[in-house]
């Protein structure tokens, strides 16, 4: 069984270069940071007393405002961070998707990208050799797989990428807001994709500011505000207070039905 806990989790980052008075004042200023006592070099305190519980099945939405704290809190999340204060323990394989090209080779052709991102992901060599074709079908770059990555177009790294990414067996699935940034027509055709992918999860933590995204990968959420967790709670709830209206009010009545029996059972 796979799992997240995290126990009065905090998380500091020094900042070493900030040397001369004017310039902590003005990091502090901005993040509301405090200063470390022993050291007198600026801290920002990126996620304050953090207590989290996340279990098999969890589908989990993060908002916030920028800076909030979301993508160190997905950092802990995954382990890549420790927590400065308190505790974390994971129980399971991760795969964080925090940007899309990361682990891809500009020198290697498209092919062999495929099972290299794979690896990064958690995957075996023989486990992606067996997707490959799935995959290359999935990106519809057809000869372009046998060049070197560098002679694509951003928009064909991206397909390349999120075919990979839509093809691996996550016990425990982080995806930030990046994954959201891929030209209309061809996310229209990654969706049932990534939602096999989350189905396939046992768990998913998913950042984004698209509240239909949201709905479409998530039931529940966190927010975040200042480094501190707001509220968890459903992710119609969340939404609502985090926005101050009913995320509803603003969406097409297919998908209001859609999200509503999804989400709450209904109206
Ligand atoms: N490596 C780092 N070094 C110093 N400060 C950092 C670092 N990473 C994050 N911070 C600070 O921690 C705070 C939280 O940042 P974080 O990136 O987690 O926010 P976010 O909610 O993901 O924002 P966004 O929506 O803009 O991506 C910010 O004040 C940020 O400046």
């Amino acid at each position: 069984m796979v799992s997240i806990d995290v126990w009065n989790a905090s998380v500091d980052f020094p900042i070493f270069d900030a040397k001369t008075r004017s310039m902590k004042k003005q990091v502090l200023g901005k993040v509301g940071g405090k200063i470390g006592s022993d050291t007198k070099v600026p801290i920002i305190e990126a996620l304050h007393d953090i207590t989290v519980s996340l279990k098999e099945g969890d589908r989990v939405g993060l908002v916030g405002h920028n800076g909030a704290g979301k993508s160190t809190l997905l950092r802990l999340l995954s382990g890549i961070y420790e927590p400065t204060r308190g505790s974390a323990k994971i129980v399971g394989k991760i795969a964080p998707v925090f940007d899309l090209g990361i682990g891809m080779d500009p020198e290697i052709s498209g092919l062999e990208n495929i099972i290299i991102r794979g690896l990064f992901l958690g995957m075996t060599a023989k486990q992606m050799e067996k997707r490959v074709d799935d995959i290359a079908e999935f990106t519809e770059l057809g000869d372009y797989l046998q060049m070197p990555l560098r002679t694509y177009s951003t928009g064909m790294r991206v397909r390349l990428a999120l075919g990979v990414v839509t093809s691996i067996d996550p016990e425990i699935l982080i995806l930030d807001e990046g994954i959201g940034a891929v030209d209309a027509a061809f996310l229209a055709k990654a969706k049932d994709r990534l939602k096999d992918l989350v189905k396939r999860s046992g768990i998913l933590v998913f950042a984004s500011h698209s509240d239909e995204f949201l709905f479409e990968l998530c039931d529940s959420a966190i927010w975040m505000d200042e480094g501190h967790l707001k509220q968890r709670g459903t992710l119609r709830d969340v939404l609502t207070q985090y926005k101050g209206r009913d995320p509803f009010e603003h969406m097409s009545p297919e998908n209001r039905e859609r999200f509503a029996v999804a989400t709450n059972g209904g109206e």
